[in-house]
């Protein structure tokens, strides 16, 4: 039986507010309040909805995010305050910002209140990487996309699937395993003048990636992932995430130097699953609920998927609410009913798909699996065995135990015709320290104050229902 969040126990002590790696450390502004009860239970019906389990857990709540615009302008002056503090130049733009202690309450949009709502890169010196900073990106609405239309340059519109990434090192891959797949060989005669590298990005925001040289990725510079792999360092599930190697700059933007993953795969099966029963944080509820926001593009999401989702208001706004969307989705899909959802699949062919927002049931997250591995019994074996490894160390990990993790965070998924088959945790720009001496459990159900992300639980149904998978 997978678990339900209804038999997981109480929930626990309220906690406060993190420090300096708090998500308001790069969330400065807040997004709308919801206001609607039950959400996804009143819509979808569904056995564990019917029984209630999931109340807590589908109760619309606030959160709270600087828009994208006022974090792009942040970026660049974060970036540039990196650059320039290494030349010893104070720029104007931090002169003006001190004012204001810099991005965080700098770039603190005004909102609109609604009651209801629905050259190559350098590497900066370690010692240096404390005040660069810059926030995640956005990223587009899903499809269903094959490689062959959407060979795309990070300024296209487009941002997952096979995406092409701008070279911001040499020498590129032009050699490595992976790339050599049909339809994925458009290096490098994609681009004239720049050299690109086709790449496979199933979530995130679009263009939050770079080519880095051999074997590594260039991220958006994000302060809180960083300090996140930092705190990584020594701890045992430092194996299971992409290795850390520095900050590097790239035209005056600040990035992460990750492990590429999908090096040394050769035409690789990629997952992106979006762990935990809640996408968003706390810090992000309660910010919300002092200058709520109203947001179009997800409500031009929203009609993408159901032009009935909306509500009559909604509809007569045009827009909705960032919680609002948050909880839809994650109502519509399985992040409340099982911990976990998916949200993209690369399969060897070269196609790929991040059609998923509704995928819901076990029935259909098993069928995505079994598609996923192709039927491969040997495959799954070992993600199982995986998953187990990562269940384990996930347990005794100090780092998890003092980390709100899931927020946005994902298990990739990554096999080839070798039948190797590995699993990593990808993505901390969410994730956030716990006060002094609190600790989560990572089981027992979100309740609004004790911070758990259900994480664990989500991974103990993903490896039932991979186990039952074995049995279709
Ligand atoms: O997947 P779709 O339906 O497109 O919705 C996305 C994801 O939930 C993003 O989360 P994640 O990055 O964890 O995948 C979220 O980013 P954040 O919550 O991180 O900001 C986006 O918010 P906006 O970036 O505000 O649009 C939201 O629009
Ligand atoms: N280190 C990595 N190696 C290979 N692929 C990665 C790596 N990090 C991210 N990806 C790819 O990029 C996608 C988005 O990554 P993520 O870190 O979630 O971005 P964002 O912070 O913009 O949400 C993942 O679904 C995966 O396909």
């Amino acid at each position: 039986m997978l678990h339900t969040a209804g038999a997981r126990g109480a929930a626990t002590a309220a906690l406060e507010p993190t420090g300096p790696q708090s998500a308001k450390d790069h969330f400065g502004d807040t997004d709308a309040a919801g206001a609607r009860v039950g959400l996804g239970c009143a819509k979808g019906g569904d056995e564990e909805c019917r029984t209630g389990q999931l109340r807590a857990l589908t109760m619309p709540k606030e959160r709270s995010r600087r828009s994208h615009r006022e974090v792009a302008q942040c970026d660049k002056r974060t970036a540039r305050r990196a650059i320039d503090s290494r030349n010893g130049v104070v720029p104007a733009a931090e002169r003006a910002d001190r004012s204001t202690l810099g991005c965080h309450t700098g770039c603190v949009p005004q909102v609109t209140i609604t009651p209801e709502g629905g050259g190559g890169p350098q590497q900066i010196p370690e010692d240096e990487w404390t005040g660069v900073s810059g926030p995640p990106r956005r990223k587009l609405s899903s499809s269903s996309v094959s490689s062959e239309d959407d060979i795309l340059s990070d300024s296209e519109s487009k941002s997952k699937g096979i995406v092409t990434l701008e070279a911001a090192e040499e020498p590129l891959t032009q050699n490595r395993p992976w790339s050599k797949i049909k339809n994925i060989v458009h290096w490098p005669s994609v681009v004239s003048h720049r050299k690109r590298l086709s790449w496979i990005q199933l979530a995130g925001h679009k263009g939050s990636f770079k080519a880095g040289e051999e074997g590594t990725i260039l991220k958006k510079f994000s302060e809180n992932e960083k300090v996140c792999f930092e705190r990584l360092r020594g701890d045992v599930l430092e194996a299971f995430v992409p290795k850390f190697h520095g900050v590097a700059e790239h035209d005056g933007e600040a990035f992460l130097r990750l492990t590429d993953l999908l090096t040394d795969f050769d035409g690789p099966s990629v997952m992106d699953c979006k762990m935990g029963v809640r996408t968003y944080l706390e810090e992000e509820l309660v910010r919300a609920r002092e200058k709520p926001k109203l947001r179009k593009d997800m409500y031009d999401k929203m009609l993408e998927v159901d032009s009935k989702a909306p509500t009559p208001e909604e509809h007569h706004q045009q827009a909705v609410t960032k919680p609002r969307y948050m909880q839809w989705r994650e109502t519509l899909s399985s992040t409340h009913t099982l911990g976990f959802r998916i949200e993209g699949v690369k399969k060897p062919d070269g196609t790929c798909s991040t059609d998923f927002k509704k995928t819901r049931s076990k029935e259909d997250v098993m069928q995505v699996f079994k598609d996923f591995v192709a039927g491969n019994t040997k495959i799954i074996r070992s993600y199982l065995r995986k998953l187990e490894e990562i269940q384990k160390v996930l347990e005794s990990s100090e780092f998890f135990k003092t980390h709100e993790v899931v927020i946005g965070s994902s298990l990739l998924f990554i096999h080839d015709h070798t039948e190797r088959a590995e699993v990593w945790l990808i993505d901390f720009g969410k994730t956030t320290a716990l006060p002094d001496g609190k600790v989560l459990d990572h089981r027992v159900p979100w309740l609004e104050g004790n911070r758990e992300d259900g994480y664990l639980w989500g991974l103990d149904n993903m490896l039932e229902l991979l186990g039952s998978v074995l049995e279709l």
